[in-house]
Protein backbone atom coordinates (compact mmCIF):
# COMPACT_ATOMS: atom_id res chain seq x y z
CA UNK A 1 0.00 0.00 0.00
CA UNK A 2 1.06 3.74 -0.77
CA UNK A 3 -0.49 6.80 0.79
CA UNK A 4 -1.51 10.01 -0.50
CA UNK A 5 -3.55 13.34 0.35
CA UNK A 6 -4.76 15.10 -2.24
CA UNK A 7 -4.37 18.90 -1.33
CA UNK A 8 -7.05 20.68 -2.76
CA UNK A 9 -9.09 24.06 -2.29
CA UNK A 10 -9.91 27.49 -3.52
CA UNK A 11 -6.32 30.02 -4.83
CA UNK A 12 -4.97 31.22 -2.14
CA UNK A 13 -6.02 28.58 0.81
CA UNK A 14 -2.86 27.99 1.56
CA UNK A 15 -1.60 24.91 -0.13
CA UNK A 16 1.69 24.86 -1.21
CA UNK A 17 3.24 27.49 -3.71
CA UNK A 18 5.74 28.77 -1.62
CA UNK A 19 8.22 27.13 -0.41
CA UNK A 20 10.05 30.40 -0.08
CA UNK A 21 10.93 29.68 3.76
CA UNK A 22 11.40 26.15 3.43
CA UNK A 23 15.19 24.70 3.54
CA UNK A 24 15.00 21.06 2.78
CA UNK A 25 18.66 20.57 4.26
CA UNK A 26 18.34 22.73 7.57
CA UNK A 27 18.38 21.26 10.88
CA UNK A 28 14.75 20.44 12.43
CA UNK A 29 13.80 23.17 13.93
CA UNK A 30 10.15 23.29 15.90
CA UNK A 31 9.81 26.60 16.19
CA UNK A 32 10.54 27.89 12.44
CA UNK A 33 6.99 28.74 10.87
CA UNK A 34 6.16 27.01 7.47
CA UNK A 35 3.44 28.82 6.09
CA UNK A 36 1.93 26.66 4.13
CA UNK A 37 0.04 23.15 4.60
CA UNK A 38 2.51 21.05 2.35
CA UNK A 39 5.60 22.81 3.75
CA UNK A 40 4.63 22.54 7.13
CA UNK A 41 3.56 18.81 7.09
CA UNK A 42 7.04 17.98 4.82
CA UNK A 43 8.84 19.78 7.80
CA UNK A 44 6.93 17.53 10.50
CA UNK A 45 8.01 15.30 9.33
CA UNK A 46 11.43 15.78 8.73
CA UNK A 47 11.28 16.52 12.53
CA UNK A 48 9.42 13.24 13.26
CA UNK A 49 11.99 11.43 11.05
CA UNK A 50 9.19 10.20 8.59
CA UNK A 51 9.62 10.77 4.93
CA UNK A 52 6.78 12.93 3.08
CA UNK A 53 7.12 13.77 -0.27
CA UNK A 54 5.40 16.35 -2.60
CA UNK A 55 3.95 16.09 -5.97
CA UNK A 56 3.01 19.34 -7.73
CA UNK A 57 -0.03 19.13 -9.71
CA UNK A 58 -0.07 22.56 -10.34
CA UNK A 59 0.61 23.57 -14.01
CA UNK A 60 0.56 27.41 -13.25
CA UNK A 61 2.77 27.32 -10.31
CA UNK A 62 5.64 29.68 -10.20
CA UNK A 63 8.60 28.50 -8.16
CA UNK A 64 9.50 26.92 -5.40
CA UNK A 65 12.97 26.25 -3.53
CA UNK A 66 12.08 22.65 -2.78
CA UNK A 67 12.25 19.51 -5.31
CA UNK A 68 8.99 17.85 -5.10
CA UNK A 69 9.16 14.25 -6.10
CA UNK A 70 7.43 14.91 -9.20
CA UNK A 71 6.82 17.80 -11.02
CA UNK A 72 3.64 18.54 -13.78
CA UNK A 73 5.56 21.07 -15.56
CA UNK A 74 8.22 18.76 -16.82
CA UNK A 75 5.42 17.16 -18.70
CA UNK A 76 3.63 20.56 -19.46
CA UNK A 77 3.02 24.22 -18.32
CA UNK A 78 0.15 26.07 -18.48
CA UNK A 79 1.62 28.29 -20.39
CA UNK A 80 2.34 26.11 -23.13
CA UNK A 81 -1.37 25.76 -23.78
CA UNK A 82 -1.70 29.90 -23.35
CA UNK A 83 1.14 30.59 -25.83
CA UNK A 84 0.19 27.46 -28.32
CA UNK A 85 -1.48 28.71 -31.90
CA UNK A 86 -4.39 25.93 -31.85
CA UNK A 87 -4.92 25.89 -28.70
CA UNK A 88 -4.64 29.42 -27.19
CA UNK A 89 -6.25 28.81 -24.10
CA UNK A 90 -7.15 30.91 -21.21
CA UNK A 91 -5.70 30.76 -17.53
CA UNK A 92 -8.50 28.82 -16.25
CA UNK A 93 -8.75 26.61 -19.50
CA UNK A 94 -5.55 25.62 -20.01
CA UNK A 95 -5.23 25.04 -16.05
CA UNK A 96 -8.32 22.09 -16.99
CA UNK A 97 -6.19 21.06 -20.30
CA UNK A 98 -2.80 20.52 -18.46
CA UNK A 99 -4.72 18.24 -15.97
CA UNK A 100 -6.56 16.48 -19.25
CA UNK A 101 -3.35 15.65 -20.79
CA UNK A 102 -1.78 14.51 -17.69
CA UNK A 103 -4.77 11.67 -17.71
CA UNK A 104 -3.87 11.08 -21.41
CA UNK A 105 -0.16 10.18 -20.40
CA UNK A 106 -0.79 8.79 -17.00
CA UNK A 107 2.32 6.34 -17.75
CA UNK A 108 4.60 9.60 -17.69
CA UNK A 109 3.06 9.73 -14.11
CA UNK A 110 2.97 6.01 -13.00
CA UNK A 111 7.12 6.13 -13.91
CA UNK A 112 7.99 9.13 -12.26
CA UNK A 113 6.01 7.90 -8.93
CA UNK A 114 7.58 4.77 -9.27
CA UNK A 115 6.52 1.89 -6.79
CA UNK A 116 7.83 1.72 -3.57
CA UNK A 117 5.62 0.66 -0.69
CA UNK A 118 4.77 2.80 2.17
CA UNK A 119 5.12 5.94 0.50
CA UNK A 120 3.32 8.92 1.59
CA UNK A 121 2.88 11.30 -0.90
CA UNK A 122 1.62 15.13 -0.62
CA UNK A 123 -0.43 15.73 -4.17
CA UNK A 124 -0.86 19.38 -4.38
CA UNK A 125 -3.14 20.47 -6.79
CA UNK A 126 -4.32 23.87 -8.50
CA UNK A 127 -6.72 26.43 -6.73
CA UNK A 128 -9.13 25.84 -9.48
CA UNK A 129 -12.77 24.63 -7.46
CA UNK A 130 -14.07 23.43 -10.83
CA UNK A 131 -12.07 20.92 -11.15
CA UNK A 132 -13.30 19.59 -7.65
CA UNK A 133 -17.06 20.70 -7.62
CA UNK A 134 -18.04 19.34 -11.05
CA UNK A 135 -15.20 18.16 -13.99
CA UNK A 136 -13.89 14.80 -13.94
CA UNK A 137 -10.54 14.68 -14.86
CA UNK A 138 -9.39 14.75 -11.15
CA UNK A 139 -11.70 12.36 -10.47
CA UNK A 140 -10.44 9.98 -13.06
CA UNK A 141 -6.81 10.98 -11.82
CA UNK A 142 -8.01 9.90 -8.13
CA UNK A 143 -9.18 6.59 -9.87
CA UNK A 144 -5.64 5.92 -11.11
CA UNK A 145 -3.87 6.18 -8.00
CA UNK A 146 -6.05 4.07 -6.58
CA UNK A 147 -5.65 1.19 -8.99
CA UNK A 148 -1.47 1.93 -8.25
CA UNK A 149 -2.16 0.85 -4.65
CA UNK A 150 -2.45 4.39 -3.10
CA UNK A 151 -5.00 4.55 -0.43
CA UNK A 152 -5.90 8.32 -1.14
CA UNK A 153 -8.41 11.02 0.76
CA UNK A 154 -9.27 14.31 -0.11
CA UNK A 155 -7.89 17.44 2.15
CA UNK A 156 -10.12 20.82 1.60
CA UNK A 157 -8.31 23.72 2.50
CA UNK A 158 -10.66 26.91 3.27
CA UNK A 159 -8.87 30.26 4.54
CA UNK A 160 -10.53 30.99 7.71
CA UNK A 161 -10.73 34.52 7.43
CA UNK A 162 -13.80 33.96 4.66
CA UNK A 163 -15.01 31.49 7.55
CA UNK A 164 -16.30 34.12 10.24
CA UNK A 165 -19.45 34.73 10.00
CA UNK A 166 -22.48 32.63 9.70
CA UNK A 167 -23.62 33.00 5.56
CA UNK A 168 -19.78 32.76 4.86
CA UNK A 169 -19.68 29.80 6.65
CA UNK A 170 -22.40 28.44 4.97
CA UNK A 171 -21.42 28.96 1.99
CA UNK A 172 -18.09 27.25 2.42
CA UNK A 173 -19.57 24.33 3.69
CA UNK A 174 -21.70 23.77 0.81
CA UNK A 175 -18.39 24.11 -1.87
CA UNK A 176 -16.64 21.59 0.33
CA UNK A 177 -20.03 19.49 0.15
CA UNK A 178 -19.81 19.93 -3.69
CA UNK A 179 -16.19 18.88 -3.63
CA UNK A 180 -17.18 15.67 -0.82
CA UNK A 181 -19.84 14.54 -3.23
CA UNK A 182 -18.03 15.05 -6.75
CA UNK A 183 -15.12 13.09 -5.77
CA UNK A 184 -16.45 10.58 -3.32
CA UNK A 185 -13.14 9.90 -1.27
CA UNK A 186 -12.49 10.10 1.92
CA UNK A 187 -12.21 13.74 2.81
CA UNK A 188 -11.09 15.79 5.63
CA UNK A 189 -12.06 19.81 5.71
CA UNK A 190 -9.39 22.16 7.35
CA UNK A 191 -9.61 25.88 8.10
CA UNK A 192 -6.14 27.25 7.04
CA UNK A 193 -4.33 30.22 8.55
CA UNK A 194 -5.87 30.18 11.95
CA UNK A 195 -2.84 32.36 13.04
CA UNK A 196 -4.76 35.38 11.36
CA UNK A 197 -8.02 35.09 13.26
CA UNK A 198 -7.85 37.69 16.37
CA UNK A 199 -9.29 35.76 20.05
CA UNK A 200 -12.53 37.08 19.30
CA UNK A 201 -12.95 36.03 15.80
CA UNK A 202 -11.92 32.54 17.02
CA UNK A 203 -14.02 32.67 19.58
CA UNK A 204 -17.51 33.09 17.17
CA UNK A 205 -16.24 30.80 15.19
CA UNK A 206 -15.80 27.79 17.54
CA UNK A 207 -19.20 27.86 17.46
CA UNK A 208 -19.21 26.66 13.81
CA UNK A 209 -16.72 23.77 14.12
CA UNK A 210 -19.46 21.43 16.11
CA UNK A 211 -21.91 21.53 13.07
CA UNK A 212 -24.91 23.26 15.12
CA UNK A 213 -27.25 25.25 12.56
CA UNK A 214 -28.79 26.81 14.77
CA UNK A 215 -25.74 28.95 15.59
CA UNK A 216 -25.05 29.38 12.19
CA UNK A 217 -28.61 30.92 10.84
CA UNK A 218 -28.38 32.61 14.39
CA UNK A 219 -25.58 34.73 12.67
CA UNK A 220 -27.31 35.74 9.86
CA UNK A 221 -29.30 38.68 9.79
CA UNK A 222 -32.82 37.92 8.92
CA UNK A 223 -34.46 40.75 10.87
CA UNK A 224 -37.39 42.62 8.78
CA UNK A 225 -39.85 40.48 7.29
CA UNK A 226 -39.88 41.00 3.84
CA UNK A 227 -40.72 39.13 0.55
CA UNK A 228 -36.32 38.32 0.09
CA UNK A 229 -35.85 37.64 3.48
CA UNK A 230 -38.66 35.23 4.28
CA UNK A 231 -37.33 33.31 1.31
CA UNK A 232 -33.84 33.12 2.34
CA UNK A 233 -34.57 32.75 5.94
CA UNK A 234 -36.08 29.44 4.41
CA UNK A 235 -33.47 28.65 1.94
CA UNK A 236 -30.68 28.87 4.96
CA UNK A 237 -32.98 26.54 7.26
CA UNK A 238 -33.37 23.81 4.72
CA UNK A 239 -29.44 23.98 3.68
CA UNK A 240 -28.49 24.21 7.55
CA UNK A 241 -30.92 21.22 8.16
CA UNK A 242 -29.19 19.37 4.68
CA UNK A 243 -25.74 19.87 6.58
CA UNK A 244 -26.82 18.89 10.25
CA UNK A 245 -28.89 15.96 9.04
CA UNK A 246 -26.04 13.97 7.01
CA UNK A 247 -23.48 15.30 9.34
CA UNK A 248 -21.48 15.00 6.63
CA UNK A 249 -19.59 18.54 6.34
CA UNK A 250 -17.15 19.62 9.66
CA UNK A 251 -13.73 21.75 9.68
CA UNK A 252 -10.94 21.15 11.76
CA UNK A 253 -8.85 24.13 12.40
CA UNK A 254 -5.52 24.23 11.50
CA UNK A 255 -2.88 26.41 12.84
CA UNK A 256 0.56 26.13 11.10
CA UNK A 257 2.05 28.06 13.99
CA UNK A 258 1.27 25.43 16.43
CA UNK A 259 2.94 22.07 16.39
CA UNK A 260 0.50 20.23 18.27
CA UNK A 261 -2.54 21.94 15.58
CA UNK A 262 -0.39 20.26 12.73
CA UNK A 263 0.58 16.91 14.68
CA UNK A 264 -2.93 16.55 15.53
CA UNK A 265 -4.51 17.27 11.76
CA UNK A 266 -1.59 14.44 10.76
CA UNK A 267 -2.94 11.68 12.90
CA UNK A 268 -6.65 12.27 11.72
CA UNK A 269 -5.37 12.20 8.12
CA UNK A 270 -3.69 9.34 9.04
CA UNK A 271 -6.59 7.43 10.63
CA UNK A 272 -8.32 7.89 7.82
CA UNK A 273 -6.31 6.85 5.53
CA UNK A 274 -5.10 3.77 7.36
CA UNK A 275 -1.58 4.89 7.72
CA UNK A 276 0.46 2.90 10.25
CA UNK A 277 -2.11 0.16 10.10
CA UNK A 278 -0.35 -2.38 9.84
CA UNK A 279 2.56 -1.42 11.60
CA UNK A 280 0.22 -1.31 14.36
CA UNK A 281 -0.89 -5.08 13.94
CA UNK A 282 2.69 -5.78 13.58
CA UNK A 283 3.27 -4.32 17.54
CA UNK A 284 0.20 -6.01 18.97
CA UNK A 285 1.18 -9.70 17.53
CA UNK A 286 4.15 -9.10 19.02
CA UNK A 287 3.04 -7.87 22.38
CA UNK A 288 0.42 -10.88 22.23
CA UNK A 289 3.49 -12.94 21.59
CA UNK A 290 5.08 -11.56 24.56
CA UNK A 291 2.45 -12.06 27.07
CA UNK A 292 2.52 -15.80 25.94
CA UNK A 293 5.81 -15.64 27.13
CA UNK A 294 7.56 -16.56 23.64
N1 LIG B 1 -0.47 33.64 8.14
C1 LIG B 1 -0.60 32.58 7.36
N2 LIG B 1 -0.41 32.71 6.03
C2 LIG B 1 -0.56 31.62 5.25
C3 LIG B 1 -0.90 30.36 5.82
N3 LIG B 1 -1.00 29.46 4.80
C4 LIG B 1 -0.73 30.15 3.67
N4 LIG B 1 -0.45 31.43 3.93
C5 LIG B 1 -0.11 32.48 2.93
O1 LIG B 1 -1.20 32.62 2.03
C6 LIG B 1 -0.73 32.87 0.71
C7 LIG B 1 -1.33 31.90 -0.30
O2 LIG B 1 -0.82 30.62 -0.05
P1 LIG B 1 -0.54 29.56 -1.20
O3 LIG B 1 0.11 28.40 -0.56
O4 LIG B 1 0.15 30.20 -2.34
O5 LIG B 1 -2.00 29.19 -1.62
P2 LIG B 1 -2.48 28.01 -2.59
O6 LIG B 1 -3.62 27.35 -1.91
O7 LIG B 1 -1.34 27.11 -2.96
O8 LIG B 1 -3.02 28.82 -3.83
P3 LIG B 1 -3.05 28.43 -5.41
O9 LIG B 1 -1.73 27.81 -5.74
O10 LIG B 1 -3.30 29.72 -6.08
O11 LIG B 1 -4.17 27.47 -5.58
C8 LIG B 1 0.78 32.81 0.79
O12 LIG B 1 1.28 34.12 0.85
C9 LIG B 1 1.06 32.05 2.07
O13 LIG B 1 2.28 32.43 2.64
C10 LIG B 1 -1.10 30.26 7.23
O14 LIG B 1 -1.41 29.22 7.80
N5 LIG B 1 -0.93 31.40 7.94
MG1 LIG C 1 -0.60 26.52 -4.80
Amino acid sequence: MRYAQLVIGPAGSGKVTQFSTFDSSSVPSKSRFQSTYCSALVQHGIDAKRAIEVVNLDPAAEHFDYQPMVDIRELIHVQDTMEDEELHFGPNGGLVFCIEYLLENSDWLRDKLGEDEDDYILFDCPGQIELYTHLTAVKKLVKQLQDWNFNICSVFLVDVQFMTDGAKFLSGTMAALSVMVNLELPHVNLLSKMDLLSKGARKRLERFLEPDTHAILGDIDLSGSNAFNDKYKKLSEAIGGLIENYSLVRFLPLNLKDQESVSDILVTIDNVIQYGEDQDIRTRDFEEADDDGD
